[in-house]
């Protein structure tokens, strides 16, 4: 017989909002809810706390014991702003909530290959002037509405052109998987360099490295704190969403445990990645639209691996390190002193990342597998060393992670601004948010800061019939359905109803200028 606990699972819990997710988009469209007086949300959490891709284990130890909180997913506030520019929200809130961080100088580094430190830094110079090209080459795209290509094809077309060149693939890979966690030959073109003008030249140039050893998370819980109280009923941790069920009338949502939640709204802010590995049941299936653009935008894999030794054998004073493999790239290419000044001073810490194809490969090994490999890569870097053994080896595995399957979205060739804006658009009452979602700022937190915050304005929109959401407006999403997608996208369709609201030519200093 039924005990009453499952009796009462089977009645749902009714709520106005039901927002799934609790990472930034979460937080953000709640936070949007709360600041338009629409309190009557639910946030339901896969985890036991907030902070999603914002994700920090404790690591290693310090000299009293302790041990140091790194971080496994989002480390970096990127592009943060200057008095003349607009400012990222993520650092705006870093400031605000102390977040403890420090610059991160990428020309405070040493290059490698199989032989030991090399220099081969000019190489990073021709990239960034093959830059000044490709990047004018893409807006003409853009603005003239020629068909996309593969930022391999700029690349190449620009007069940058590795071949079999390992130096020149690792600088390659410092300028660009790095960053997109893809390669050259999967990136879009135009939305590659759209993506990296609103973030780098719209904000700043500028990354600072998180080490806050209360974690990055930290403040993403401050911004909750303003309108969530600790314990907060509407907050469901531990709660693992199995389905949902959407109609224009309000939103069913099916947990694990069987328990349900009924809704007036849903926006499910799961990442790319959940989306596309069938975790979740969507009943109806979505519309081919959607399903098209979950099955055309990608999923990277960023993996972070970290070491600790009992001393620091590389040079504390320079932040990285590239290692150009003689036969594979991307082999373990990037090094990071975390045993340096700003850091963790005299941590002995090193962590080095790995991202797509190779990322897949090294997340399917165990520890001791890749250990030897790191290792071995290091004897090369440092042939006149005697590398000791780690005393603390970690590594999160990202494209298993049920919660996320993967790290962050990446733009591919030769699609539309169209396209993705189905990624955005909802689906009668079940909206979508997220890093995913953002046309102008795919990957980084501050598209899921975005994002969480416009789909949260457009249903407080509809709920309270005032709109603040003035650049796009409240209630649906502009959707194409069959037919109305095409092969490019016109100038005068990049805008803030598909998602473009700063002009991708937006230059520091001078208002969207082209
Ligand atoms: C390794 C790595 C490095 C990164 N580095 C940076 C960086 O340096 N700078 C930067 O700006 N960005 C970085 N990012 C990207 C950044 O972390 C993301 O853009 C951002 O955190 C995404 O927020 P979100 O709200 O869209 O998604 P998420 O954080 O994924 O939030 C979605 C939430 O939904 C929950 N969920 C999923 N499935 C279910 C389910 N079935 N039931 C209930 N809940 C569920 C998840 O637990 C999660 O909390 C990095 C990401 C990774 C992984």
């Amino acid at each position: 017989a039924p005990t009453f606990e499952t009796r009462d699972k089977s009645i749902c819990r009714k709520t106005t909002v039901a927002i799934l997710g609790g990472g930034v988009a979460g937080i953000t469209a709640a936070q949007a809810l709360s600041n338009q007086s629409v309190t009557d949300f639910l946030v339901v959490e896969y985890n036991g706390d907030i902070g999603g891709r914002m994700l920090h284990t404790n690591f290693g130890e310090d000299a009293d014991g302790n041990p140091y909180v790194i971080e496994l997913g989002a480390n970096w506030v990127q592009g943060l702003g200057t008095e003349t520019r607009p400012e990222n929200p993520i650092w705006t809130f870093a400031k605000e909530y102390q977040i403890a961080n420090t610059y991160s100088d990428y020309s405070s580094i040493t290059t490698y290959n199989e032989t030991g430190a090399v220099n081969y830094t000019y190489l990073l110079d021709e990239f960034d002037e093959a830059w000044t090209i490709f990047e004018q080459d893409a807006g003409y795209i853009l603005t003239d509405n020629l068909q996309d290509k593969s930022l391999r094809a700029g690349l190449r077309q620009a007069g940058w052109n590795p071949k079999r060149n390992m130096a020149a693939q690792a600088a390659e890979w410092w300028m660009w998987d790095w960053e997109t966690s893809s390669s050259a030959e999967e990136s879009s073109f135009v939305f590659g360099i759209a993506g990296y003008n609103l973030t780098f030249y719209q904000y700043s140039e500028e990354n600072n490295f998180v080490t806050d050893q209360r974690g990055f998370n930290t403040l993403l819980k401050n911004i909750a704190s303003t309108f969530l109280q600790l314990g907060d009923p509407r907050l469901l941790l531990n709660t693992i969403v199995a389905s949902i069920d959407y109609s224009p009338s309000g939103v069913t949502v099916t947990m694990e445990d069987g328990s349900c939640i009924e809704a007036a709204y849903a926006i499910c802010t799961f990442s790319l990645g959940v989306l596309q590995n069938d975790v979740v049941t969507f009943a109806p299936t979505l519309p081919d639209w959607k399903q098209t653009s979950i099955a055309t935008f990608q999923m990277g894999t960023y993996t972070k691996i970290f070491l600790q030794f009992n001393e620091t054998f590389w040079d504390p004073d320079t932040q990285f390190m590239l290692y150009a493999s003689p036969t594979t790239r991307g082999y373990y290419p990037v090094w990071q002193s975390l045993s340096t000044e700003g850091f963790f001073p005299d941590s002995n810490i090193l962590f080095v990342t790995v991202v797509g194809r190779e990322a897949y490969r090294v997340e399917l090994q165990d520890d001791e597998t890749t250990k030897a490999e790191v290792l071995a890569v290091l004897r090369q870097m440092f042939p006149n060393t005697t590398i000791p053994d780690p005393i603390a080896f970690t590594y999160p595995r990202w494209s298993t992670v049920p919660w996320s399957y993967g790290s962050y979205s990446n733009w591919p060739t030769g699609t539309t601004l169209e396209t993705h804006q189905n990624l955005r658009a909802n689906v009668e009452r079940l909206y979508f948010a997220g890093e995913h979602t953002s046309t102008e700022y795919f990957g980084f937190l501050h598209g899921a800061w975005f994002e969480g915050r416009e789909a949260g304005m457009r249903i407080a929109g509809q709920l309270t019939g005032e709109c603040v959401n003035v650049a796009s407006g409240c209630g649906n999403y502009t959707a194409y359905g069959d037919g109305e997608l095409r092969g490019t996208t016109e100038w005068a369709e990049y805008n803030a109803f598909n998602g473009m609201g700063v002009s991708p030519f937006f230059v520091a200093d001078s208002e969207g200028g082209e």
